[in-house]
């Protein structure tokens, strides 16, 4: 997250550390007990291993009352998402055990109506991802508030140049922006999880490179699929 601010400690007690060797990789958020999304491209660099979860977590490294190191049963990454765009950019990752709720841990809804969230909403975003262009990364979790722009604007020759499906929704980039970490982690609108961070051009905080994710209501059928097959 660049020109973000430190989260208020365990205020989003959905949030996720998708972790390799002890190593912050992606964002992630709880959907269920038992079950976490995050975007597939997550998975490019793990030449197959199985990440950790870490839930209930404000800093990564300091001991905290209710933070968890989740084991993972399985990944399903959809179908559809591929190392050439953006498509279907979406992981559900099943815990090996669902886990324990509390004050610090909590599933957050999802939207399921297929609607587009109105343009010049203010969303929210956190994540452990880079804080500056050298790449420093936060301990402790950033967030930050962005206006949803509209898909024409986000599809112009000069931003996305009609990169941008249905499927996908766009904020602001100038100056504040989501960066290298971020991937995976939920866009929050009044309360509800309306899209998934996607690295996209993977280029950050240049207003034209406006942030792009993707959009939950469009695979609502698609996670309670793959929640339903896997037993659980
Ligand atoms: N703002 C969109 C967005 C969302 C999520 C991730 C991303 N970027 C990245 N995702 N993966 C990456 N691997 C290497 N470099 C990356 N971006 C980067 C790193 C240092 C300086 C800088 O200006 C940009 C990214 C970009």
């Amino acid at each position: 997250i660049l020109r973000g601010s430190e989260a208020r400690p365990h205020l989003k007690p959905y949030m996720a550390s998708l972790q390799l060797d002890g190593q912050h990789v992606c964002g992630g958020f709880l959907i269920a007990e038992q079950w976490v999304l995050s975007a597939a491209h997550c998975t490019e660099e793990t030449d197959g291993k199985l990440f950790q979860v870490l839930l209930g977590a404000h800093s990564l490294t300091e001991p905290e009352p209710h933070k968890r190191l989740y084991q993972v049963r399985a990944q399903f990454p959809h179908n559809g998402s591929n190392v050439h765009n953006n498509k279907d950019d979406l992981l559900l990752l099943q815990l090996e055990e669902k886990a324990e709720l509390n004050s610090d841990v909590q599933v957050l809804p999802f939207q399921r109506e297929n609607r587009d969230v109105a343009v010049d909403t203010v969303c929210e975003v956190a994540g452990w991802g880079t804080i500056d262009h050298s790449g420093k990364r936060p301990d402790k979790l950033q967030q930050l508030q962005l206006p949803v722009i509209s898909r024409d604007v986000c599809n112009h020759r000069t931003r996305h140049d009609g990169t941008i499906t249905e499927n996908m929704m766009c904020t602001d980039s100038r100056r504040k922006d989501t960066c290298k970490g971020d991937s995976g982690g939920p866009l929050v609108c009044d309360g509800v999880a309306e899209g998934v961070v996607t690295a996209g051009s993977r280029v950050c905080g240049n207003y034209k490179k406006p942030a792009i994710y993707t959009r939950i209501a469009p695979y609502a059928e698609w996670i309670d699929s793959v929640m339903a097959s896997a037993d659980g």
